[in-house]
Protein backbone atom coordinates (compact mmCIF):
# COMPACT_ATOMS: atom_id res chain seq x y z
CA UNK A 1 0.00 0.00 0.00
CA UNK A 2 1.27 3.50 -0.99
CA UNK A 3 1.35 6.37 1.35
CA UNK A 4 -1.76 7.94 0.20
CA UNK A 5 -4.55 6.45 -1.19
CA UNK A 6 -4.60 9.36 -3.82
CA UNK A 7 -2.14 12.02 -4.73
CA UNK A 8 -2.62 14.87 -6.87
CA UNK A 9 0.06 16.98 -8.18
CA UNK A 10 -0.05 20.27 -10.33
CA UNK A 11 -3.03 19.74 -11.72
CA UNK A 12 -4.80 21.64 -14.14
CA UNK A 13 -7.37 22.02 -16.36
CA UNK A 14 -8.23 24.47 -18.69
CA UNK A 15 -11.53 24.03 -21.04
CA UNK A 16 -11.58 24.35 -24.82
CA UNK A 17 -13.82 27.92 -23.90
CA UNK A 18 -10.65 29.15 -22.19
CA UNK A 19 -12.33 28.56 -18.53
CA UNK A 20 -9.46 27.72 -16.39
CA UNK A 21 -11.52 25.07 -13.86
CA UNK A 22 -8.81 23.83 -12.10
CA UNK A 23 -5.10 25.77 -11.54
CA UNK A 24 -2.33 23.29 -10.53
CA UNK A 25 -3.73 21.41 -7.74
CA UNK A 26 -2.11 19.40 -5.32
CA UNK A 27 -3.67 17.43 -2.76
CA UNK A 28 -2.65 14.02 -0.55
CA UNK A 29 -5.63 11.90 0.47
CA UNK A 30 -5.63 9.35 2.92
CA UNK A 31 -6.33 6.12 3.14
CA UNK A 32 -9.53 5.43 4.94
CA UNK A 33 -10.49 9.11 5.17
CA UNK A 34 -13.88 11.01 4.96
CA UNK A 35 -12.31 14.27 2.83
CA UNK A 36 -14.92 16.94 2.16
CA UNK A 37 -14.61 19.21 -1.07
CA UNK A 38 -15.92 22.64 -0.21
CA UNK A 39 -16.40 25.19 -2.64
CA UNK A 40 -19.46 27.22 -4.51
CA UNK A 41 -20.70 26.59 -7.85
CA UNK A 42 -18.32 26.43 -10.46
CA UNK A 43 -15.56 26.19 -8.09
CA UNK A 44 -13.84 23.12 -10.12
CA UNK A 45 -15.37 20.28 -7.88
CA UNK A 46 -16.99 18.07 -10.58
CA UNK A 47 -13.37 19.31 -12.47
CA UNK A 48 -11.43 17.26 -10.28
CA UNK A 49 -13.69 14.14 -9.98
CA UNK A 50 -13.56 14.10 -13.50
CA UNK A 51 -9.89 13.91 -14.49
CA UNK A 52 -9.12 11.96 -11.53
CA UNK A 53 -11.71 9.19 -12.75
CA UNK A 54 -10.82 9.69 -16.56
CA UNK A 55 -13.91 11.17 -17.37
CA UNK A 56 -12.08 14.52 -18.78
CA UNK A 57 -8.49 15.19 -19.73
CA UNK A 58 -6.24 17.36 -17.44
CA UNK A 59 -4.16 20.02 -19.43
CA UNK A 60 -1.38 19.37 -16.91
CA UNK A 61 -0.39 17.44 -13.54
CA UNK A 62 -0.42 13.69 -12.44
CA UNK A 63 -2.27 11.38 -9.84
CA UNK A 64 -1.58 8.60 -8.04
CA UNK A 65 -3.89 6.34 -7.10
CA UNK A 66 -2.50 4.04 -4.09
CA UNK A 67 0.94 4.80 -6.05
CA UNK A 68 -0.18 3.67 -9.92
CA UNK A 69 -0.10 6.54 -12.17
CA UNK A 70 -3.67 7.04 -13.51
CA UNK A 71 -2.86 7.81 -17.24
CA UNK A 72 0.19 5.23 -17.55
CA UNK A 73 -1.68 2.40 -15.89
CA UNK A 74 -5.50 3.54 -16.33
CA UNK A 75 -6.73 0.10 -16.20
CA UNK A 76 -5.28 -0.91 -12.87
CA UNK A 77 -5.80 2.88 -11.22
CA UNK A 78 -9.74 3.52 -12.69
CA UNK A 79 -10.11 -0.22 -10.89
CA UNK A 80 -9.11 1.55 -6.88
CA UNK A 81 -12.31 3.75 -7.95
CA UNK A 82 -16.01 4.21 -7.49
CA UNK A 83 -18.04 6.97 -8.59
CA UNK A 84 -21.54 8.49 -7.55
CA UNK A 85 -22.15 11.00 -10.43
CA UNK A 86 -24.29 14.06 -9.60
CA UNK A 87 -26.37 12.84 -12.03
CA UNK A 88 -28.69 9.47 -12.48
CA UNK A 89 -26.98 7.11 -14.79
CA UNK A 90 -28.78 3.89 -14.79
CA UNK A 91 -31.17 2.11 -16.79
CA UNK A 92 -34.86 2.50 -14.90
CA UNK A 93 -35.97 -0.79 -16.41
CA UNK A 94 -33.05 -3.07 -14.70
CA UNK A 95 -33.84 -4.88 -11.87
CA UNK A 96 -31.43 -3.69 -9.20
CA UNK A 97 -29.20 -6.64 -8.85
CA UNK A 98 -28.43 -6.91 -12.51
CA UNK A 99 -27.68 -3.22 -12.62
CA UNK A 100 -24.89 -3.63 -10.35
CA UNK A 101 -23.57 -7.21 -11.58
CA UNK A 102 -23.50 -5.08 -14.65
CA UNK A 103 -21.50 -2.67 -13.31
CA UNK A 104 -18.86 -5.17 -11.74
CA UNK A 105 -18.47 -6.64 -15.09
CA UNK A 106 -17.47 -3.94 -16.51
CA UNK A 107 -14.38 -3.86 -14.73
CA UNK A 108 -14.12 -7.11 -15.93
CA UNK A 109 -14.07 -8.86 -12.72
CA UNK A 110 -15.27 -12.56 -12.10
CA UNK A 111 -18.54 -12.79 -10.44
CA UNK A 112 -18.56 -12.73 -6.70
CA UNK A 113 -22.62 -12.82 -5.41
CA UNK A 114 -21.32 -12.69 -2.07
CA UNK A 115 -20.03 -9.41 -2.03
CA UNK A 116 -22.96 -8.14 -3.86
CA UNK A 117 -24.81 -9.68 -1.70
CA UNK A 118 -23.11 -8.07 1.12
CA UNK A 119 -23.31 -4.56 -0.55
CA UNK A 120 -27.26 -4.57 -1.13
CA UNK A 121 -27.45 -5.30 2.80
CA UNK A 122 -25.37 -2.75 4.28
CA UNK A 123 -27.20 -0.27 1.23
CA UNK A 124 -30.81 -1.90 2.88
CA UNK A 125 -31.69 -2.70 -0.78
CA UNK A 126 -31.49 -6.63 -0.53
CA UNK A 127 -34.81 -6.90 -0.51
CA UNK A 128 -35.81 -4.75 -3.41
CA UNK A 129 -33.06 -6.97 -5.97
CA UNK A 130 -35.60 -7.94 -8.02
CA UNK A 131 -37.68 -4.47 -7.99
CA UNK A 132 -36.83 -2.46 -11.01
CA UNK A 133 -35.43 0.93 -10.94
CA UNK A 134 -38.35 2.64 -11.86
CA UNK A 135 -40.05 1.30 -9.27
CA UNK A 136 -37.75 2.62 -6.27
CA UNK A 137 -38.06 6.01 -4.31
CA UNK A 138 -35.95 8.62 -5.04
CA UNK A 139 -33.92 7.86 -1.96
CA UNK A 140 -33.66 3.74 -3.12
CA UNK A 141 -32.74 4.78 -6.36
CA UNK A 142 -29.26 6.97 -4.86
CA UNK A 143 -28.93 3.98 -2.70
CA UNK A 144 -28.44 1.57 -5.99
CA UNK A 145 -26.11 4.29 -7.28
CA UNK A 146 -24.12 4.09 -4.56
CA UNK A 147 -23.83 0.07 -4.82
CA UNK A 148 -23.34 0.29 -8.50
CA UNK A 149 -20.29 2.35 -8.05
CA UNK A 150 -19.18 -0.10 -4.93
CA UNK A 151 -19.65 -3.43 -7.14
CA UNK A 152 -16.14 -3.77 -8.56
CA UNK A 153 -15.00 -3.41 -4.63
CA UNK A 154 -13.44 -0.15 -5.09
CA UNK A 155 -10.73 1.19 -2.33
CA UNK A 156 -11.75 4.84 -2.93
CA UNK A 157 -15.09 6.12 -3.58
CA UNK A 158 -16.13 9.89 -5.17
CA UNK A 159 -19.02 10.95 -3.88
CA UNK A 160 -20.22 14.23 -6.09
CA UNK A 161 -22.80 15.94 -4.26
CA UNK A 162 -24.51 12.96 -2.95
CA UNK A 163 -27.29 14.60 -1.18
CA UNK A 164 -27.92 17.67 -3.67
CA UNK A 165 -31.72 18.54 -3.43
CA UNK A 166 -32.81 15.70 -1.03
CA UNK A 167 -34.68 16.04 1.99
CA UNK A 168 -33.14 15.81 5.31
CA UNK A 169 -34.23 12.51 6.71
CA UNK A 170 -32.89 11.29 3.68
CA UNK A 171 -29.37 13.20 4.04
CA UNK A 172 -28.99 11.81 7.65
CA UNK A 173 -29.52 8.34 5.88
CA UNK A 174 -27.16 8.83 3.69
CA UNK A 175 -24.04 10.71 6.05
CA UNK A 176 -24.99 6.81 8.34
CA UNK A 177 -24.24 4.39 4.90
CA UNK A 178 -21.06 7.07 4.65
CA UNK A 179 -19.98 6.56 7.46
CA UNK A 180 -20.86 2.45 7.59
CA UNK A 181 -19.01 2.29 4.36
CA UNK A 182 -15.58 3.89 6.55
CA UNK A 183 -15.67 1.82 8.80
CA UNK A 184 -14.99 -0.90 6.17
CA UNK A 185 -12.04 0.54 5.24
CA UNK A 186 -13.44 2.83 2.23
CA UNK A 187 -11.64 6.22 1.39
CA UNK A 188 -14.06 8.45 0.60
CA UNK A 189 -14.27 11.89 -1.43
CA UNK A 190 -17.06 13.80 -1.41
CA UNK A 191 -18.22 17.00 -2.90
CA UNK A 192 -20.67 19.30 -1.69
CA UNK A 193 -22.28 22.92 -0.82
CA UNK A 194 -23.60 21.83 2.22
CA UNK A 195 -21.26 22.77 4.81
CA UNK A 196 -23.52 21.18 7.26
CA UNK A 197 -22.31 18.26 5.28
CA UNK A 198 -18.52 18.68 5.77
CA UNK A 199 -19.10 19.55 9.34
CA UNK A 200 -21.43 16.68 10.14
CA UNK A 201 -18.82 13.90 8.43
CA UNK A 202 -15.29 14.61 7.43
CA UNK A 203 -12.46 14.04 8.63
CA UNK A 204 -10.46 16.54 6.75
CA UNK A 205 -11.79 19.67 5.01
CA UNK A 206 -10.72 20.79 1.54
CA UNK A 207 -12.09 23.95 0.26
CA UNK A 208 -11.96 24.97 -3.40
CA UNK A 209 -12.83 28.75 -4.81
CA UNK A 210 -12.38 29.51 -8.67
CA UNK A 211 -10.36 26.84 -9.33
CA UNK A 212 -7.78 27.32 -6.25
CA UNK A 213 -7.45 25.07 -3.06
CA UNK A 214 -7.55 27.63 -0.95
CA UNK A 215 -7.61 25.28 2.27
CA UNK A 216 -6.98 21.70 3.80
CA UNK A 217 -7.21 20.84 7.04
CA UNK A 218 -8.08 18.69 9.35
CA UNK A 219 -11.85 19.63 10.74
CA UNK A 220 -11.52 19.34 14.14
CA UNK A 221 -8.37 21.94 13.99
CA UNK A 222 -9.85 24.41 11.10
CA UNK A 223 -12.91 24.65 14.20
CA UNK A 224 -10.24 25.33 16.32
CA UNK A 225 -7.67 27.64 14.88
CA UNK A 226 -10.25 29.59 13.18
CA UNK A 227 -13.84 29.12 15.50
CA UNK A 228 -14.55 32.36 17.10
CA UNK A 229 -17.25 33.41 18.88
CA UNK A 230 -19.79 36.07 18.59
CA UNK A 231 -21.31 38.06 21.03
CA UNK A 232 -24.43 39.58 20.36
CA UNK A 233 -26.38 42.52 22.56
CA UNK A 234 -29.90 43.55 22.25
CA UNK A 235 -29.80 47.09 22.46
CA UNK A 236 -32.79 48.16 24.88
CA UNK A 237 -32.54 51.76 22.52
CA UNK A 238 -31.59 51.70 18.84
CA UNK A 239 -28.23 53.68 17.74
CA UNK A 240 -27.61 55.72 14.82
CA UNK A 241 -23.48 54.18 14.32
CA UNK A 242 -20.96 52.53 16.76
CA UNK A 243 -19.98 54.78 19.54
CA UNK A 244 -16.17 55.57 20.27
CA UNK A 245 -15.97 55.26 23.39
CA UNK A 246 -16.41 50.98 22.06
CA UNK A 247 -13.76 51.97 19.14
CA UNK A 248 -11.75 49.53 20.91
CA UNK A 249 -13.60 46.77 20.52
CA UNK A 250 -14.74 47.24 16.85
CA UNK A 251 -18.29 45.79 17.38
CA UNK A 252 -20.96 46.06 14.22
CA UNK A 253 -24.08 47.27 14.44
CA UNK A 254 -27.55 45.73 12.67
CA UNK A 255 -29.16 47.96 10.08
CA UNK A 256 -31.83 48.83 12.88
CA UNK A 257 -29.54 49.77 15.71
CA UNK A 258 -30.67 47.37 17.55
CA UNK A 259 -27.90 44.78 17.86
CA UNK A 260 -24.55 44.98 18.92
CA UNK A 261 -22.24 42.35 17.40
CA UNK A 262 -18.63 41.31 18.79
CA UNK A 263 -16.33 38.81 17.84
CA UNK A 264 -13.91 37.41 20.26
CA UNK A 265 -11.49 34.61 19.85
CA UNK A 266 -12.65 31.53 22.63
CA UNK A 267 -8.94 31.36 22.95
CA UNK A 268 -7.57 33.88 24.02
CA UNK A 269 -6.62 34.99 27.70
CA UNK A 270 -9.01 38.10 27.16
CA UNK A 271 -11.82 37.99 25.67
CA UNK A 272 -12.75 41.91 26.09
CA UNK A 273 -16.33 41.10 27.54
CA UNK A 274 -16.35 42.44 30.81
CA UNK A 275 -14.58 46.08 29.76
CA UNK A 276 -16.92 45.94 26.58
CA UNK A 277 -19.86 45.93 29.14
CA UNK A 278 -18.42 47.82 31.34
CA UNK A 279 -17.37 50.62 28.64
CA UNK A 280 -21.27 50.04 27.47
CA UNK A 281 -22.28 50.85 31.32
CA UNK A 282 -20.08 53.95 31.20
CA UNK A 283 -21.57 55.49 27.72
CA UNK A 284 -24.97 54.95 29.19
CA UNK A 285 -25.79 52.14 26.47
CA UNK A 286 -28.38 49.66 27.65
CA UNK A 287 -28.74 46.32 26.33
CA UNK A 288 -31.41 44.37 27.25
CA UNK A 289 -30.22 40.90 26.84
CA UNK A 290 -27.09 39.19 25.53
CA UNK A 291 -25.83 35.86 23.57
CA UNK A 292 -22.83 34.26 22.42
CA UNK A 293 -22.92 31.63 19.84
CA UNK A 294 -20.07 29.57 18.13
CA UNK A 295 -18.63 30.44 14.90
CA UNK A 296 -19.62 27.25 12.50
CA UNK A 297 -17.54 25.89 9.64
CA UNK A 298 -20.02 27.94 7.54
CA UNK A 299 -18.77 31.09 8.88
CA UNK A 300 -15.57 29.93 8.34
CA UNK A 301 -16.42 28.99 4.70
CA UNK A 302 -18.00 32.36 3.95
CA UNK A 303 -15.32 34.25 5.67
CA UNK A 304 -12.15 32.18 3.27
CA UNK A 305 -14.76 32.49 0.03
CA UNK A 306 -15.06 36.11 0.37
CA UNK A 307 -11.16 37.23 1.53
CA UNK A 308 -10.51 34.99 -1.67
CA UNK A 309 -12.58 36.82 -3.74
CA UNK A 310 -11.19 40.03 -2.28
CA UNK A 311 -7.56 39.10 -3.45
CA UNK A 312 -8.68 38.12 -6.64
CA UNK A 313 -10.44 41.53 -7.22
CA UNK A 314 -7.62 43.94 -5.48
N1 LIG B 1 -17.34 20.95 -20.37
C1 LIG B 1 -17.05 22.20 -19.99
N2 LIG B 1 -16.72 23.13 -20.91
C2 LIG B 1 -16.41 24.39 -20.55
N3 LIG B 1 -16.41 24.85 -19.28
C3 LIG B 1 -16.73 23.97 -18.33
C4 LIG B 1 -17.08 22.60 -18.63
N4 LIG B 1 -17.35 21.97 -17.46
C5 LIG B 1 -17.19 22.89 -16.48
N5 LIG B 1 -16.82 24.07 -16.99
C6 LIG B 1 -16.51 25.32 -16.23
O1 LIG B 1 -15.45 25.04 -15.36
C7 LIG B 1 -15.66 25.66 -14.09
C8 LIG B 1 -15.67 24.60 -12.99
O2 LIG B 1 -16.84 23.81 -13.15
P1 LIG B 1 -17.16 22.53 -12.25
O3 LIG B 1 -18.40 21.90 -12.78
O4 LIG B 1 -15.95 21.71 -12.11
O5 LIG B 1 -17.46 23.23 -10.85
P2 LIG B 1 -18.19 22.64 -9.56
O6 LIG B 1 -17.41 23.15 -8.40
O7 LIG B 1 -18.36 21.18 -9.69
O8 LIG B 1 -19.59 23.37 -9.62
P3 LIG B 1 -21.04 22.82 -9.15
O9 LIG B 1 -21.01 22.81 -7.68
O10 LIG B 1 -21.95 23.85 -9.71
O11 LIG B 1 -21.21 21.46 -9.76
C9 LIG B 1 -16.96 26.44 -14.22
O12 LIG B 1 -16.62 27.76 -14.57
C10 LIG B 1 -17.67 25.76 -15.36
O13 LIG B 1 -18.51 26.65 -16.02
Amino acid sequence: MSENALSIRGLRKAYASGTEALKSVDLDIRHGEIFALLGPNGAGKTTLISIVCGLVMATGGEVLVDGVHWRDRYKVARRQIGLVPQEMNIDVFEPVWNTVAFSRELFGLPRNDAYLEQVLKDLTLWDKRKAILKELSGGMKRRVMIAKALAHEPAILFLDEPTAGVDVELRKEMWEMVRKLRERGTTIILTTHYIEEAEEMADRVGVINRGELILVEEKAELMKKLGRKILHLSLAEPLDSVPSALADWAPSLSDDGLTLTYEFDRHAERTGIPSLLSAMRDAGIAFKDLDTKQSSLEDIFVGLIRDGNAETRA
